[in-house]
C-alpha cells in the first residue's frame, strides 16, 4: 500500500489519510512512526483476521520489536465504509480521529516527529 517517508510532521500538526474500505475487508493497518521498524503507532482496525472480529487492534513497534497491544472497544468502521483518518500527537499520546470516535495511544516511544506514514491491507486510499 501506501508509503510516505520524509513527512515531518510535529506535534499538534495532523496527517489526514481519506479512503474507501473494500466489501469485503479482512482488515487494513495505518502505520505512522520513524520506519518501518520504529512505530510511533500501529492502527490494525480487524473486521476478520488473526482471529479477530471487528476489533481495532494498536501497537508500537522499536526495533522492529512489536510492543503491548492495546485492544479498543470501539469499532466504528463498515465494509464500503469512506472515511478520513486523521492522526495528530504530542509528547504523551497519539491520537486517531476517524468519523464519530477519537482513539487515543501512549506516545511510548516518545518521538518528536513523524518521518514515515504506511497504509497496508484492505483499505483503498483516495
Ligand atoms: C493469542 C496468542 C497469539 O497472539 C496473537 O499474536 C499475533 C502475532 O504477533 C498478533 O498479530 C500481530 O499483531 C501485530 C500488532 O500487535 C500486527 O498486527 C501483526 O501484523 C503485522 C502485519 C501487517 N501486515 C500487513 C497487513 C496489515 C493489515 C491487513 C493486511 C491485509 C490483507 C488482505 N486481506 C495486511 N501483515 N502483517 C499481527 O500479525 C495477534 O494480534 C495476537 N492476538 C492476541 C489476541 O493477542
Amino acid at each position: 500500500g501506501l508509503v510516505v517517508t520524509q513527512l515531518d510532521v510535529q506535534p499538534g500538526e495532523c496527517v489526514k489519510v481519506k479512503g474507501k474500505i473494500p466489501s469485503d475487508a479482512k482488515g487494513f493497518s495505518v502505520n505512522v512512526g520513524k520506519d518501518s521498524s520504529t512505530l510511533m503507532l500501529h492502527f490494525n482496525p480487524r473486521f476478520d483476521c488473526h482471529g479477530d472480529v471487528n476489533t481495532v487492534v494498536c501497537n508500537s513497534k522499536e526495533d522492529g520489536m512489536w510492543g503491548e497491544e492495546d485492544r479498543k472497544a470501539d469499532f466504528p468502521f463498515q465494509h464500503g465504509d469512506k472515511i478520513e483518518i486523521c492522526i495528530s500527537f504530542d509528547a504523551a499520546e497519539v491520537k486517531v480521529k476517524v468519523p464519530e470516535v477519537e482513539f487515543e495511544f501512549p506516545n511510548r516511544l516518545g518521538m518528536e516527529k513523524i518521518q514515515y506514514l504506511a497504509v497496508e491491507g484492505d483499505f483503498k486510499v483516495k
